[in-house]
């Protein structure tokens, strides 16, 4: 059973997907689309991308490849989404994740689980198919550039406009806009982006500016922008320091944005999110583009704008933003408004354990990098290897987060979750160390620690089938595992989502433990969830290629909620002789119970009449394997 979820395979999913499978941590990736890459992929059948015909990366290709798999070096400074969206291509398959990713499949509900962990549920797009799995943890990378936001509340009279009122997200190409009178509203990068190409084929284009602001051009002294920006630029000089520099270098290369008809910028610089141009500025210099403030209302075909001035208009792009979204978290788990979200160090929730947002920022930098450290620190989360501070402590940080942010931002639902990129990897480096020393004092307490989980693999001479019948029957468990003695179902249900009842006994101590059904296919998968402690128990059944079964028995603890490792930890410590001395035992006790199947197995198998014998032959005699 795989135990991680990962929602996307966009960019940022696909970071998640990267570090995860380096790591050795099983997941489930769910992708809406047919491919890789979300807003990456023009076009992307998940009719959620907002990339348009002539999208081009606004960070260098130096800044945004991921630092585990550079692009390749024959691409520009500043490569098309076609060229992004073949590098994600070849990321996915140099470190062959594809087959962990569902394509077609949209996720639809995630819902915490009773005992620990999370519901998942997926719709196969083709099928219609609807399937529920559980698991540990869950890393929501679903991104927060496709939910467009028009402008709110509406303007007077938009109903009576009698142009075409468009969202920035619909738009592809210019073409349609040939020869109109076009009015672009909002001065984002996709605003200055859209009123450059609309202004190449309009009548007149026209760019309403409600927050003036500054424009980054893509290169300076002939290398990428971005390269002025260093870690030790970053670390050394004070963010005053690098403003002067960087308003001195702008004011020398390209001058002030007033002197191009821009409004003058409502916040100082770095202190909004920046509008990354090489060709706005030029194109209001040659008067293609006519700069106008917000819009004020609607009449008919007229736009009248707050300084009183009108024009007749064909065609509005409103280039507006977007909302931080996620139809498939109940509002009681996580209910953005306005772009607000209260995270960890913009990643963990306070709130509810192992629910974990990748790429949920606005970066002054790359979303690759800066996704990818998140991911190791989630990596780092999901082996133990790291542990969380107290919730308190975490909404403090949170806190602070959030006074800092609207000390330095103009506010606005755009500016909610900034990260510059250098200080922000340097924050999640300190967030790792923190987490581990958490997680070894937490350790020094007999606190369970997360291990990675545990397979044991071995031969058996019998059919899958065979094998599948004997695991599956859990009323026969006790026959096997040396800790069990006996389980009993509750209720006539069979299948995933049935529930039994584990009768334990070590010695003098005994416990019952209440268990559910997670994965049920005869001859390949049996999974239950034992909800009392967050353990999770699979057997997997592949044909050897000689009429036989290799048998993979895991042991995963990996989805223990804290309150579950401390239970469990000091349950071993009273009554089980401590928590390592019961690993081990758990673990000899795979072994027993391998060998104990293997031997009904082949046995049953020897005993059936000849023609239901499904060619199993004999195997190596005694033949495990410990894969973890
Ligand atoms: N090439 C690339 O890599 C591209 C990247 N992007 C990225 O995508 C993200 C989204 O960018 P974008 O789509 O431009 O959205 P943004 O949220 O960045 O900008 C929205 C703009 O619309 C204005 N606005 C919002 N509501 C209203 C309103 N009711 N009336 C008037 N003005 C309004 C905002 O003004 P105010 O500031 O006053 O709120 C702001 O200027 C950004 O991170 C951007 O960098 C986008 C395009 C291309």
């Amino acid at each position: 059973m795989e135990n991680v979820c990962i929602i996307g395979a966009g960019w940022s999913g696909l970071a998640s997907c990267q570090v995860l499978h380096e790591r050795g941590i099983a997941f489930d990736c769910y992708e809406a689309g047919s491919e890789v890459g979300g807003n990456w992929r023009y076009g992307n059948d998940n009719g959620m991308s907002s990339g348009y015909r002539s999208l081009h990366i606004n960070t260098s290709r130096k800044l945004s490849e991921y630092r585990a798999y550079p692009m390749p070096a024959d691409y520009p400074d500043y490569p098309d989404h076609a060229r992004i969206a073949r590098y994600l291509d070849d990321y996915v398959d140099h470190f062959g994740f594809r087959d962990a990713i569902s394509f077609r499949t949209l996720v639809t509900h995630v819902e915490p689980a009773e005992g620990g962990g999370w519901d998942v549920t997926s719709r196969q797009r083709d099928t219609g198919e609807e399937t529920t799995r559980r698991y540990g943890s869950v890393l929501v990378a679903n991104g927060h550039h496709w939910d467009p936001r028009d402008p709110e509340p509406a303007f007077p009279g938009a109903d009576t406009f009698t142009g075409t009122q468009t969202h920035s997200h619909h738009y592809r190409t210019p073409e349609e806009y040939a020869g109109k009178r076009v009015l672009v509203l909002g001065f984002g990068n996709s605003a200055s982006d859209i009123a450059v190409e609309t202004s190449a084929v309009s009548e007149r284009t026209f760019l309403s500016v409600r927050s003036g602001g500054y424009v980054f051009p893509k290169y300076m002294f002939g290398k990428p922008g971005d390269d002025m920006i260093s870690p030790f630029i970053t670390r050394v000089m004070p963010r005053e320091t690098q403003r002067w520099v960087m308003a001195a270098l702008l004011r020398m290369s390209i001058g002030k944005v007033t002197d191009f008809g821009l409004p003058k910028p409502t916040a100082k610089l770095f202190n909004s999110h920046p509008t990354v141009s090489e060709t706005l500025l030029p194109r209001l210099g040659h008067g293609g583009i006519t700069v106008k403030p917000n819009i004020e209302r609607f009449d008919g075909g007229t736009v009248h704008f707050t300084d009183g001035s009108s024009e007749e208009i064909d065609a509005v792009v409103y280039s507006t933003g977007y909302k931080v979204s996620f139809p498939f978290l109940d509002a009681s788990v996580m209910a953005p408004t306005d772009n607000d979200v209260s995270l960890f160090h913009r990643v963990a929730d306070p709130h509810h354990d192992g629910l974990y947002f990748v790429g949920l920022f606005q970066p002054l930098g790359a979303t690759t990098v800066l996704a990818e450290a998140q991911s190791h620190w989630i990596a780092d989360l999901l082996q133990g290897r790291a542990a969380l501070p107290p919730k308190e402590a975490m909404l403090r940080e949170i806190t602070r987060y959030k006074e800092k942010l609207a000390k330095r931002y103009v506010t606005s639902k755009r500016h909610t979750m900034q990260v510059d990129h250098y200080p922000y990897l340097a924050e999640l480096r300190g967030a790792r160390r923190e987490g581990a020393r958490l997680a070894r004092r937490a350790l020094r307490k007999g606190l369970a620690p997360v291990a990675p989980p545990e397979e044991v693999t071995v031969r058996i001479a019998a059919s899958p089938e065979t094998v599948w019948d004997l695991v599956s029957d859990v009323t026969r468990m006790g026959d096997w595992s040396p800790e069990c003695r006996r389980c009993a179902w509750r209720g006539e249900e069979r299948g995933v989502g049935a529930r039994f009842t584990g009768h334990n006994r070590r010695g003098r101590v005994r416990w019952v433990t209440s268990n559910t059904v997670e994965e049920w296919e005869r001859g390949r998968a049996f999974a239950f969830h034992t909800t009392t402690n967050g353990v999770r128990w699979g057997y997997r059944m592949e044909p050897d290629g000689a009429g036989g079964t290799l048998l993979t028995e895991r042991w995963d603890v990996t989805g223990q909620n804290t309150g579950q490792r401390k239970r469990t930890a000091s349950f071993a410590k009273m009554m089980l002789g401590g928590y390592e001395n019961h690993t081990e035992e758990l673990r000899q006790g795979i072994h027993t119970t391998l060998e104990r199947v293997k031997a009904a197995a082949e046995l049953q198998e020897r005993q059936a009449p000849v023609e239901l014998r499904q060619g199993a032959r004999a195997a190596a005699p005694v033949d495990v394997e410990t894969a973890a």
